[in-house]
């Protein structure tokens, strides 16, 4: 459906300029393959600067590669960047291009422009709208609604004039769980009735291990693992995570909790140790029952998830977010 091979992007360096400090170049995409298949909700996931942006905005057409190749349904998106409008319903990171318009001026047109005759372009509208629960905010101005408002008008716009494949860059960004369960939903009916292949960047663990078929983890423009979810999680199936939230600081002095120093993820108050059973089920034993245990805020004992895949193929913390 999707074959993505060897894709190099470099940002190139900046000079200082007035008053802007240079910048280095950046290579976002270094040499990314992938496949993706027919009908499949494929993931991108990955903390800030990995590339996934990038990486879409070449799969979209919207910026061409250094080097390397993309062919979409037998189209090469490389040569003709054009053609990927044509196949793809796009949802970028930021869409302010539609603000000055209603919900449902945005969908009608977003329709038109996708070559919708004007009926068929207010029927989709009308149906898409109440498909995502809108049409109460039908004729406001995205402007003036809340941000969460905006990225599901900005969502159903995208779903206007049938599209095989949407890329969609973190769909739910600024959501409620009403609104995150109608755009899964949306997302779901698409690919049971059309067929649609769905590309979704994530940096949220826990909606990728319940949405996804397949995921691709990036890491500083490489793909450093990519299978289902749970073929990932197989991974780290022999460990146990434990998260400890310390009240302020860790009381590095008491030994029990210097010695899980040395082991664990730490953000903030937030430790979390990836430990085989027995080992956690005895630093839990020796924290709620020794001295540090006045300094523990909370703690969690629970099944590794996308995020310590992640970490035991070697990736930094920050950026993967729980939920
Ligand atoms: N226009 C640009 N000019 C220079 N560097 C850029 C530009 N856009 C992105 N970068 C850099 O390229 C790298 C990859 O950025 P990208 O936006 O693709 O990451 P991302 O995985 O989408 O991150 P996020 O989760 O924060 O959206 C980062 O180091 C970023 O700073």
């Amino acid at each position: 459906m999707c074959t993505v091979r060897d894709l190099v992007k470099t940002y190139p360096a900046t000079r200082a300029r007035r008053g802007a400090p240079a910048a280095p170049a950046v290579r976002a995409n270094d040499g990314i393959s992938l496949d993706i298949r027919h009908g499949e909700i494929f993931g991108l996931l990955g903390p800030n600067g990995a590339g996934k942006s990038t990486l879409v905005r070449q799969l979209t057409g919207l910026m061409r590669p250094d080097a390397g190749a993309i062919d979409l349904l037998g189209h090469d998106l490389v040569r003709h960047p054009g053609r990927a409008a044509r196949l793809i319903g796009y949802l970028g990171q930021e869409s302010t291009a539609l603000d000055e318009l209603t919900v449902s001026l945005a969908a009608e047109t977003t329709g038109r422009l996708r070559g919708l005759d004007a009926r068929t372009a207010r029927a989709e509208r009308d149906g898409v709208l109440d498909e995502l629960g809108l049409a109460d905010i039908a004729g406001r101005p995205l402007k003036k609604l809340s941000g969460g408002q905006r990225r599901l008008a900005c969502f159903a716009a995208a779903l206007v004039g049938p599209r095989p494949v949407l890329v969609l860059d973190e769909p739910t960004t600024g959501m409620d769980p009403v609104a995150r369960r109608a755009v899964w939903a949306a997302v779901d009916r698409r690919r049971k009735r059309d067929g649609t292949t769905v590309v979704l960047v994530t940096h949220n663990v826990i909606e990728a291990e319940t949405v996804l078929d397949r995921v691709a983890v990036l890491e500083r423009g490489r793909v450093i693992a990519c299978d289902t979810p749970a073929g990932l999680k197989k991974l780290v199936a022999h460990e146990v995570r434990l998260e400890l939230l310390w009240r302020e600081g860790p009381p590095l002095h008491v030994p029990e909790v210097a010695a899980l120093s040395e082991s664990a993820q730490c953000s903030g108050r937030r430790w979390v140790l990836r430990l085989d059973p027995d080992l956690a089920r005895s630093a839990v034993a020796a924290l709620t029952g020794g001295p540090a245990f006045e300094a523990l805020d909370d703690f969690t004992l629970t099944t590794p998830s996308l995020e310590d895949v992640y970490l035991a193929l070697g990736g930094r913390t920050q950026g993967l977010v729980k939920a």
